[in-house]
């Protein structure tokens, strides 16, 4: 199948599914999505070529206008050439770009003064025609300015016309006080339908996929639990450093950056019971259960790694973590984490969770994976291995399940093989959605599946605050991994002694066409 007609099919799908849309469409609707901190990093990588997608598919209502609003005085010729690198436009779109761009607005303003905000809700009611207005503000800021910016958008800036929806970028603070006062401050503003907690990774396929594979087969159910599950690894790995990043990273770490939310987030899709329906209430319900569950983490079952040069690597893999300007002289933060999880109740009591994320690292990589029990009453002389079932999110979505087979042929040899659901060979040709533009969509649409709920964070922050705390006051000292590597040979042996098996005789053989 051609690349443009699977495009095509994908998107008619999508469409087909948006009932909502269509009613909006009938019903003329406007909408306004204002970018709030449009100047920055964020929404020109992201937000702007996200909008841009969703415009060019046709995904998001017609009558729907952009406002972009920062400090800096701009204009939205200056915020077209900041995101044009970032947007995905065929030769024959460009045309449509132009378009695109003519639904966008500017206003420049602070943060924290009501009359810009005032002003800004003047330039809104400007596009508002129709009995219904909705408005989404996208707050891709500093969390220095969430309070002020949240409470001025309440006071001078809410639909009078239709609904309002506030979608929030993590750091949702920094720990559980932290993170409870902005959750106070979110709820005595706005109800909880009305709030968007993104979680990027919630928009990916191969974890939107965990529920799909779980409940919508017959094969992983009876399995799915001690009797039969040795440990569940997750693994977020990055072959890059910060660059150029440290001075955010380092006040925050890999273990706010990626594991307490992104990572923990993958762990409930994998642990959760049966949500009563996929009704978004009932899976954040499931969810939050498997949180509550879970043990505050503690020190012995932590490693954590910082990355050094390595000398004879190339370009940004000569230089350390410390080496980068941006980051302060000396700093313990660490940018490796191997953490070991407990889910305490009757189906994963005893089962180690981890969960492994690190920078600068020897490939990048995302997946689930879950590591069955030895065969008992092996009757192969040893030979059988443990089976594993990979849930590969990124890159080169796959789900593929290691097993033993017969060695085809005279012999009577078992050897490792596997059943393997590659996307690029399954689904040829098939684009798929960047998880910002599922989850704008569903905030069009009024889904909160695939957000975070603020009792879910802060039962993530209950599980974390403690070591992160104990981290920071005892100044425990990561230890060093070579940039470039698969982090330090301390993960490996922690994951080793609480039961993981690596036998390191698996080989994959990639299939020609990929
Ligand atoms: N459809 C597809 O795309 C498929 C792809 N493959 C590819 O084949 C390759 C091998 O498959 P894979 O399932 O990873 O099997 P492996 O047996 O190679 O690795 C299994 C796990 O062991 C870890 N590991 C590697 N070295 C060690 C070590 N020295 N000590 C402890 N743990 C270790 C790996 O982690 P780490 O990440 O640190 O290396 C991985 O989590 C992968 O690249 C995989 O993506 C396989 C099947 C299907
Ligand atoms: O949230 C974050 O995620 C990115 C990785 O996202 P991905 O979609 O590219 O896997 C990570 O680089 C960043 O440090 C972190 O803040």
């Amino acid at each position: 199948m051609a690349e443009n007609e699977a495009l095509e099919r994908s998107i008619a799908l999508l469409k087909e599914s948006l009932q909502y849309l269509e009613e909006t469409y009938e019903k003329g609707d406007t909408h306004i999505f204002v970018v709030l901190g449009a100047s920055g990093d964020l929404a020109k990588k992201k937000i702007y070529p996200t909008l841009w997608s969703l415009y060019r598919d046709g995904l998001i209502p017609k009558k729907t206008i952009f406002v972009g609003y920062a400090r800096s005085k701009l204009t939205v010729h200056d915020i077209r050439n900041k995101s044009e690198p970032y947007l995905k436009v065929r030769d024959e779109e460009k045309e449509k770009v132009n378009a695109f761009f003519k639904m966008n607005h500017y206003v420049s303003g602070s943060y924290d003064m009501p009359e810009d905000f005032l002003q800004l809700n003047q330039e809104i009611c400007k596009y508002e025609m129709g009995s219904h207005c909705n408005r989404l503000f996208y707050l891709a800021l500093p969390p220095n300015v969430f309070e002020s910016s949240t409470t001025n958008i309440r006071n001078h800036c809410m639909a009078s016309k239709g609904w309002t929806r506030i979608i929030i970028e993590k750091p949702f603070g920094r720990d559980s006080e932290s993170s409870t006062q902005l959750s106070n401050h979110l709820n005595a503003l706005f109800k909880e339908e009305e709030l968007y907690r993104i979680d990027h990774y919630l928009g990916k396929e191969m974890v939107q996929n965990l529920m799909a594979l779980r409940f919508g087969n017959r094969i992983f159910g009876p399995t799915w639990n001690r009797e039969h599950i040795s440990c569940v690894m997750v693994s977020f790995k990055e072959p890059f450093g910060t660059q150029g990043r440290g001075g955010y990273f380092d006040s925050f770490g890999i273990v706010r950056d990626v594991m307490q939310n992104h990572m923990l987030q993958m762990l409930s899709l994998v642990a959760m019971e049966k949500p009563v329906s996929t009704g978004a209430e009932d899976i954040r319900d499931e969810k939050v259960k498997v949180l509550r569950c879970m043990p505050e983490v503690k020190l012995e079952d932590v490693v954590l790694g910082q990355y050094i040069g390595n000398p004879s690597g190339e370009g940004e893999a000569k230089e350390g973590y410390l080496d980068d300007p941006s980051v302060p002289k000396g700093s313990t933060t660490a940018t490796y984490a191997m953490v070991t999880c407990y889910v305490n109740n009757e189906r994963w009591e005893g089962v180690p969770f981890f969960l492994r994320c690190g920078k600068a690292l020897n490939e990048r990589k995302a997946e689930v994976r879950i590591q069955y029990r030895d065969v008992p009453g092996d009757i192969f002389h040893g030979e059988s291995k443990r089976n594993e079932l990979v849930i590969r999110v990124q890159p080169g979505e796959a789900v593929y399940v290691k097993m033993m087979n017969k060695t085809p042929g005279m012999s009577f040899n078992i050897e490792e093989t596997e059943l393997d659901l590659t996307y690029g060979s399954r689904y040829k040709g098939l684009v798929m959605p960047d998880a910002y533009e599922r989850l704008i969509l569903d905030v069009f649409c009024g889904s909160q599946i695939h957000f975070v709920r603020s009792d879910e964070l802060a039962q993530a922050w209950r599980i974390f605050t403690p070591i992160l705390h104990k981290i920071e006051t005892e100044n425990v000292k990561p230890v060093t991994y070579t940039y470039g590597t698969r982090g330090p040979k301390e993960a490996d042996e922690l994951c080793q002694n609480k039961g993981f098996k690596f036998y390191g005789t698996y080989k994959w053989v990639k299939p020609a066409s990929l």
